[in-house]
């Protein structure tokens, strides 16, 4: 029962970890609650099933075909939840027994039972019916969070659901009301406004998403408004009460009522460390129970680090899968560089994707940057997947050509985010995409595109500046080129293709 390192906590974060160690030849442990909890938040109530779930409702509705294949899917007041939760639970069980093979082929020790330190190297696991204690030279905290339930909302499972019970309804209901217009409620509330209910958003803050570009959120919220989402932004809430069964009132401060028959309440989430007995280990949270810890996920505590959800920004699976690598790479003097940027995917409808700065961000930076956009509706693949409104916006720097920001929403924004991750990476400017060739047809092309689109406005901005210094350009075929694409032939037809 003497280990190298206890994780606990089986979600991304933790799974990763435990193997990592294991295949440096540590020992390794993993507590977790629960047998069938094994994969964590992330695969029992967060990302996979809803994801799962999104996948059902595009499939069943018909949306990505909808205005080639128009009525020939499911009327959508035919759908029910049963259908939507067939694929979840075939995903969550193929996921669970990858994990538990994945620690086993490895060597990790899989215990069940709530964790809670009796001191700094010593755990006690509580399966409810007998408890035992597992030692390790090094403990990695990777308890997630649980969804903030303020005691006033009168949460029941039935009509009032926090974002984890909220897989469970029963039926789609005609309308709902979703309170907290972050990630959770965002994405819930356009899928399920794909499926014809009636949603209404809440949220406190004057704007929605105010880490995503603002030209791609006022996209969605565009789209969301075509789905027939009302968005009540600036607007805080008083009370959440039953009126009959089936009715939910949700009063404002402002005076206004908003009715629904299910609410979903989602303003955001708390570290899951209260039982944990944290002092006993000389741990204090703070006060939405997270864990401080430094760039290498080390507590204050050196033996003792913590990953994931439970340390807080950005909170998501991807990173803290990552995470639970590097923190095992430093306990162990394993060199590992740092991840670099991280990139963000929002499975709403549409989906969006981002990495890199903002125009906002760029702007309060006083940044030169200029940009380049590619829409869906000039992408052969756009037409060929039935989507014609999406589009990809590159961000990149005037003078060096560096990119710095891809903004995407749309069909596989989520995926092709990751060709601009790489080249952002690797330092480089808008010009390798001028440069490639992409498969085709293929949303890759965007990149093509959206380079294109930039270069060409550099390209005019610089003949008018130009102008404006004495005249140098002037004739009607006359094309400036930016010094740093060098000596070109353009076609004088539009669009103008420089390279
Ligand atoms: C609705 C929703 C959708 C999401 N969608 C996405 C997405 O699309 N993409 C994305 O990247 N992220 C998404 N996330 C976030 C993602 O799920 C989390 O970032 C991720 O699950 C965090 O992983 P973790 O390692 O911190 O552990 P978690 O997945 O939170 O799991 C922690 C585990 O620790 C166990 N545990 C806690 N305390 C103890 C204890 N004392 N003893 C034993 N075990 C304990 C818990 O039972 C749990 O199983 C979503 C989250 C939600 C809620
Ligand atoms: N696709 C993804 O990557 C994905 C999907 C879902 C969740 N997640 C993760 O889960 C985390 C939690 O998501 P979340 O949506 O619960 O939290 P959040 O913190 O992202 O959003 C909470 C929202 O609720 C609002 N709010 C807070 N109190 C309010 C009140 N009283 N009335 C009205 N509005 C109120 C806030 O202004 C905020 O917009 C996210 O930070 C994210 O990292 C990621």
């Amino acid at each position: 029962m003497r280990y190298d390192l206890a994780v606990i906590g089986s979600g991304p974060g933790g799974q990763k970890a435990a193997i990592a160690a294991a295949k440096l030849g540590k020992r390794v442990a993993i507590v977790e609650r629960r047998k069938e909890l094994v994969g964590g938040v992330c695969l029992h109530t967060g990302t996979i099933p809803s994801k799962t779930m999104r996948e059902a409702i595009l499939h069943l509705t018909g949306f990505r075909q909808r205005e080639v294949y128009g009525d020939q899917y499911r009327h959508r007041a035919s759908i029910t939840m049963d259908a939507l939760r067939q694929k979840l639970e075939q995903v969550s069980r193929n996921e669970w027994e990858v994990i538990q093979d994945q620690f086993d082929r490895n060597g990790v020790d899989t215990y069940f039972g709530e964790a809670s330190f009796l001191s700094p190297n010593k755990l006690e696991l509580d399966d409810g019916e007998a408890t035992q204690v597992v030692e390790a030279d090094h403990v990695l905290i990777a308890t997630g969070t649980r969804p903030a339930r303020p005691d006033h909302i009168p949460f029941d499972g039935r009509n009032v659901f926090d974002s984890d019970e909220f897989l469970d309804l029963d039926r789609i209901p005609r309308s709902m009301v979703v309170v907290g217009g972050g990630v959770i409620g965002i994405e819930y509330g356009l899928m399920f406004a794909t499926l014809g209910v009636r949603v209404t958003v809440i949220d406190g803050r004057d704007r929605l998403l105010d880490f995503c570009d603002r030209e791609i959120v006022d996209s969605l919220v565009y789209h969301g408004r075509s789905l027939g989402v009302a968005f009540r932004l600036g607007e805080a809430v008083s009370e959440v009460r039953k009126v009959r069964e089936g009715v939910v009132a949700v009063e404002l401060e402002s005076g206004k009522r908003i009715l629904g028959e299910t609410v979903l309440f989602s303003v955001g989430r708390q570290g899951d460390s209260d039982r944990l007995k944290l002092g006993a280990a000389g741990l204090d949270p703070d006060n939405r129970g997270r864990l401080k810890c430094s760039e290498a996920f080390q507590t204050e505590v050196p033996h003792i680090y913590a990953v994931g959800d439970v340390v807080g920004f950005p909170a998501l699976a991807s990173a803290s899968m990552e995470q639970g690598r590097q923190a095992v790479c430093h306990m162990f003097g394993v060199p590992c560089p740092p991840s670099g940027e991280i990139p963000y995917g929002l499975f709403t409808v549409p989906e969006i994707s981002l990495i890199g700065k903002t125009e906002q961000q760029l702007t309060a930076d006083h940044a030169p940057y200029e940009m380049g956009i590619a829409r869906f509706s000039e992408i052969a693949r756009g037409h060929i997947t039935g989507d014609k409104t999406g589009m990809l916006k590159l961000l990149f720097h005037r003078e060096t050509l560096q990119l710095l920001g891809v903004h995407a929403i749309g069909e596989a924004a989520t995926e092709i985010v990751h060709i601009g991750q790489a080249v952002m990476s690797f330092g480089g400017t808008i010009e390798y995409f001028r440069d490639a060739v992409f498969n085709y047809p293929t949303m890759a092309e965007c990149y093509k595109v959206a380079a294109l689109d930039g270069l060409n406005k550099l390209a005019a901005y610089n003949c008018e500046s130009h102008d404006e210094s004495g005249g140098e350009t002037g004739g009607e075929q006359q094309v400036c080129v930016p010094p740093e694409l060098g000596a070109v032939d353009l076609p004088t037809a539009e669009p103008v293709a420089v390279g």
